[in-house]
């Protein structure tokens, strides 16, 4: 039995009588408590001996083990044989006192290692193969070495010559004690190094701080001391000296300090905001990739013309000072680079760039279908003022014409299509705004004398048609865009180009000229004979008859001649008028030889074998024919004033009537019917078309219609009758003359009629339309009744009683001779109750 170990301290059960213990166990007390060699355990972390010693308490153990002789056995029981030489063996090791031992600490390696974590074992082998071990300054080199092949090359060859398995375990234990601490000292290294960087870092910022503390006592102590007036000198010297010194030290230290900052701070682009360059625009961000750049670019764009450059650099300082600092592109003065005001847009304008005939327009045309002209010019001649198609106002194509386009100079539409790129309505001109006149129309190019603009294209409609939209669709409006476009069809360019923006003007720059083109009929806005400048708005005469003094618009083109009202041109002198009556009368009677056509040619003898023979010639046929228009639509116009002078003064008549007592009404009555009487037997033979007007009585007043038709009427006989007319006013006598109308009066002049040349001819046409010749009225123009209108305004433009001429099948005449301008023709109101103008509806009347 062994002795039983009473200490409190004993590992032994105190339960048990039997303690068992090893050799081992006894050899490693042994060792642990009285060997010399085992190293004091380490008292803390601290202890850099114990921390840095690679031997750890368990390889010195193992170490010990390994010294210590094998213990002696017997033929005793080997427990007290090993007890007794175990208390023999170790002689005077005894046991310390309790107080003692209880002092005495135990330490766990892995503690003191700082692997006493629950670490798995994947994690230890993956992080602690990368250790560093080695010298601190092996460390800073980062010399790569494999601490754990060197560290386990050492216990695998010890191991070789290690068999016990305990031992093994011991010695993998202790190796694996021993990698621990390694790593543990290697990151105890690193952390000592970071400290020490921590505090560099800090007791530099401490010391520039401190710096810049000294300075500023030293600065503010500096200038108490400069104030001061009663410093010596020297003082001030010393003081100069001192400051000299501080600021070479603030410079030194600035400088310093200044490359700190530049290499702690991150570098940014410093933007300037003064200099040369400020407020200038640029096109492009370094930043931004190309794209992006010319996106940008592009969008920023003014939308103003840029005529000029952008001058670099210039006006920067006058942009500069805007009080709200808004940066603004330079430009140049408006008036220099773009005297055009900005291009208006305009709201419910449809765009049509052809005509369009709707509903039974475009049957009725073809039905209408006029003849066709052709020319027989010559390459030489190039299909100028001689030539046929462009005197009747045909434009000349490969069906009638010899010449190739190149050589044609009578194609202004197929110019204008070429020149627009095909379906460019508006090519060359804009809408602008003016200031009085509502929109207008304006040039953005030149036009060369006569040469066209832009087409009048819109809606082609029948009368009727046009009645319905004026009654319905338009009733509100106040402008219209009608223009009288065949003595069946109708323009309505409500949806149409941008001509119908055009305005009036007293002294115009264009004209309005219809012509026949492929066998259609298209309206053309033309150049006069100035020709058209950048820039200018575009005019032609509306030469508008408002036929009534309530239908009067006050005119604002602003010309030196304004006429002051949207009315018809002014009336030549009568001289003038004269010399053309009996141009037009000579070129009649010339005419009537030579054709015996017409219906004054079939008065006079048409059987004349020398005018048989002339009439052969077929250029003279097509300028007799011409000019027997001309004549026959003077007598027309005569007869249509002498009408409205019949109707004006019967109305006036009927007021005086009503104001007379009954006796003297029965007594003008009876006047006013003898006045009816004479009209009556007035009516000749001469077929004339004129305007009918019905106007609606009030209830309770007495009606009476005036109606005058189809009249033969001997005009100076008529002008005499009215003049004479009692009870009327000079002031309420019609002011226009009638007796130059009379075609008759000049038969005697036909020695003053030149000789028929094309330039004659056109001559004649001018002049007749100076003298703004008569239409057909407006009531038959339109096919109405009577009934039917109620305010009509006529045009003056002659060219319809030619395609009524022609309609009626009579001589075979196309139209009239050259350019006639265009007119303003008619607006209506039909089946009204009353008297009703309608300001701003004109019917811009074409020629032919
Ligand atoms: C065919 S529109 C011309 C375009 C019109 N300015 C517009 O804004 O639509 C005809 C109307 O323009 C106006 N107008 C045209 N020329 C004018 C002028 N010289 N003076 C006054 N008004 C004019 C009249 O009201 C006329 O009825």
């Amino acid at each position: 039995m062994a002795e039983r170990d009473l200490s409190p301290t004993s590992t032994s059960s105190t339960q048990s009588n039997i303690t068992v213990r090893t050799d081992k166990q006894v050899g490693a007390r042994a060792m642990s408590s009285a060997s010399p060699s085992i190293s004091t355990p380490p008292t803390s972390l601290d202890d850099e001996a114990s921390v840095l010693s690679e031997t750890t308490r368990m390889e010195q153990a193992v170490q010990g083990h390994a010294e210590t002789p094998a213990p002696q056995t017997t033929g005793d029981t080997p427990g007290s044989a090993n007890t007794a030489t175990s208390g023999a063996a170790s002689g005077d090791i005894r046991r310390p006192a309790r107080s003692s031992r209880k002092s005495v600490t135990t330490y766990n390696v892995q503690i003191l290692a700082g692997t006493a974590i629950h670490t798995p074992t994947k994690y230890l082998q993956k992080h602690h193969k990368n250790v560093v071990h080695g010298s601190l300054e092996s460390i800073i080199k980062k010399e790569k070495v494999t601490p754990g092949k060197k560290k386990m090359s050492r216990p695998k060859s010890e191991a070789a010559h290690i068999s016990d398995p305990v031992e093994e375990q011991l010695v993998a234990e202790a190796a694996q004690a021993a990698r621990r601490t390694s790593s543990r000292v290697t990151d105890l290294r690193k952390e000592v190094l970071r400290n020490l960087s921590g505090v560099g870092e800090a007791v530099a910022s401490t010391f520039s701080e401190g710096m810049a503390l000294i300075q500023g006592t030293l600065r503010r102590s500096a200038s108490e001391l400069h104030l001061n007036s009663g410093q010596s000198s020297s003082s001030a010297s010393s003081l100069k000296r001192t400051r000299t010194a501080m600021e070479a030290e603030d410079g030194r230290q600035g400088t310093q300090l200044q490359e700190e900052k530049v290499y702690l701070k991150p570098k940014s682009k410093v933007w300037l905001k003064q200099g040369l360059y400020a407020g200038q625009d640029r096109d492009f961000d370094a930043r931004l990739p190309d794209s992006q750049n010319r996106a940008k670019k592009r969008a920023k764009k003014p939308k103003g013309a840029g005529v000029l450059p952008l001058p670099i650099f210039a006006c920067d300082r006058l942009l500069n000072e805007d009080p709200r600092h808004v940066f603004r592109d330079f430009k140049l003065p408006f008036d220099t680079y773009s005297p055009l005001p900005r291009k208006v847009k305009v709201d419910g304008w449809v765009k049509l760039n052809k005509n369009r005939f709707i509903g039974d327009a475009s049957a009725l045309w073809k039905r209408d279908k006029q003849d066709a002209s052709q020319c027989y010019c010559n390459a030489e001649d190039g299909c100028g003022e001689a030539c046929h198609n462009r005197i009747m106002a045909y434009e000349c194509d490969d069906t009638n014409c010899r010449l190739r386009m190149d050589q044609c100079g009578n194609r202004p539409f197929a110019e204008l299509k070429r020149r627009a790129k095909g379906n460019r309505y508006d090519y060359g001109v804009e809408v602008l705004d003016t200031e009085e006149r509502g929109y207008g129309v304006r040039a953005m190019r030149t036009f060369e004398p006569n040469q066209i603009i832009v087409e009048y294209a819109g809606e082609i409609i029948t009368q009727s048609e046009c009645e319905r939209r004026m009654k319905q669709v338009y009733k509100k409006d106040k402008c219209y865009y009608l223009m009288s476009f065949d003595n069946k069809m109708i323009i309505d360019a409500t949806r149409g180009t941008i001509a119908r923006f055009v305005n009036h003007s007293c002294e115009p720059n264009c004209e309005m000229i219809k012509w026949t083109v492929g066998g259609e009929p298209r309206m053309a806005l033309f150049a006069g004979p100035r020709g058209i400048m950048t820039g200018e708005e575009l005019t032609y005469d509306y030469n508008f008859d408002p036929f009534s003094q309530k239908n009067i618009q006050e005119c604002r083109c602003g010309t030196e001649t304004c006429r002051g009202v949207l009315g018809p041109k002014p009336k030549k002198p009568v001289e003038e008028k004269f010399v053309t009556s009996a141009l037009i009368t000579g070129t009649k009677r010339k005419l009537q030889d030579l054709l015996g056509s017409g219906r004054a040619g079939s008065e006079s003898s048409h059987n004349s074998p020398k005018k048989r023979k002339m009439s052969i010639g077929a250029s003279a046929t097509t300028k007799s024919r011409n000019a027997f228009v001309e004549s026959k639509s003077a007598r027309e116009r005569a007869e249509r004033e002498a009408t409205e002078l019949l109707r004006q003064t019967s109305s006036r008549e009927n007021r005086a009537l009503k104001r007379s007592t009954p006796g003297i009404l029965s007594k003008r009555m009876r006047s006013a019917k003898s006045q009816k009487t004479k009209t009556s037997s007035m009516k000749l033979a001469r077929h004339t078309t004129v305007t009918f007007q019905r106007r609606v009585h009030k209830p309770g007043t007495s009606k009476i219609s005036k109606k005058s038709s189809n009249t033969h009427t001997d005009l100076q006989r008529t002008n005499s009758t009215l003049h004479n007319k009692k009870g009327l006013r000079s002031s309420q006598r019609p002011a226009t003359p009638i007796r130059e109308t009379s075609t008759e009066s000049s038969s005697s002049d036909e020695d003053a009629s030149p000789n028929i040349t094309p330039a004659s001819l056109r001559s004649a046409s001018r002049k007749r339309m100076q003298i703004s010749p008569a239409l057909p009225g407006p009531s038959e123009k339109y096919g109405l009744s009577n009934s039917d209108c109620e305010r009509v305004y006529v045009s003056r433009t002659p060219s319809a009683s030619g395609s009524k001429l022609q309609q009626r099948g009579s001589a075979p005449v196309r139209g009239t001779l050259g350019r006639p301008s265009a007119d303003i023709a008619t607006t209506y109101h039909p089946a009204q109750s009353r008297s009703r103008t309608v300001r701003g509806r004109f019917l811009p009347k074409g020629t032919i």
